[in-house]
């Protein structure tokens, strides 16, 4: 079974990318599994180091969107990729539109070790 800190990295973690190509969404969100069963609606993947992204769950406890106190807000920002399903999107072949960002991002962190499990969003 996958863990919850796995999940996170499969889900949200690029540190080699972005590549700057329209299909990169596609490509990523297939490659990531996540366009079984449905497309995913909204993804971010993140293109820093793991350690780096890993680091966020040190700073400062903010209120998450879902109301638990466990989200943290990274210190600076970060370069990430954000994947929303474009209007021509039909499952199951999912439509993405790319757009690379450089934001904070926010993440929920549970666990020992004590590690990011959940995007929350970016700012
Ligand atoms: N505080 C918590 N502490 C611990 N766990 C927590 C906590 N909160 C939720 N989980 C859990 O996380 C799991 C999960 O998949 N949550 S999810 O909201 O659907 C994820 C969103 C995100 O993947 C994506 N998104 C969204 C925006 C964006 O900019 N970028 C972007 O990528 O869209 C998704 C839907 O919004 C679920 O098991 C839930 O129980």
């Amino acid at each position: 079974k996958e863990s919850r800190a796995k999940k996170f990295q499969r889900q949200h973690m690029d540190p080699d990318g972005p590549s700057n190509n329209s299909n990169y969404c596609n490509q990523m969100m297939r490659r990531r599994h996540m366009t079984e069963g449905r497309c995913k609606p909204v993804n971010t993947f993140i293109h820093e180091p793991l350690v780096d992204v890993q680091a966020i769950c040190l700073q400062g406890n903010i209120t998450c969107k879902n109301g638990q106190p466990n989200c943290h807000k990274s210190s600076s920002s970060m370069k990430i990729t954000d994947c929303r399903v474009s209007s021509g999107s039909k499952y199951p072949n999912c439509a993405y539109r790319t757009s690379q960002k450089e934001r904070h991002i926010i993440v929920a962190c549970e666990g020992n070790p004590y590690v990011p499990v959940h995007f929350d969003a970016s700012v």
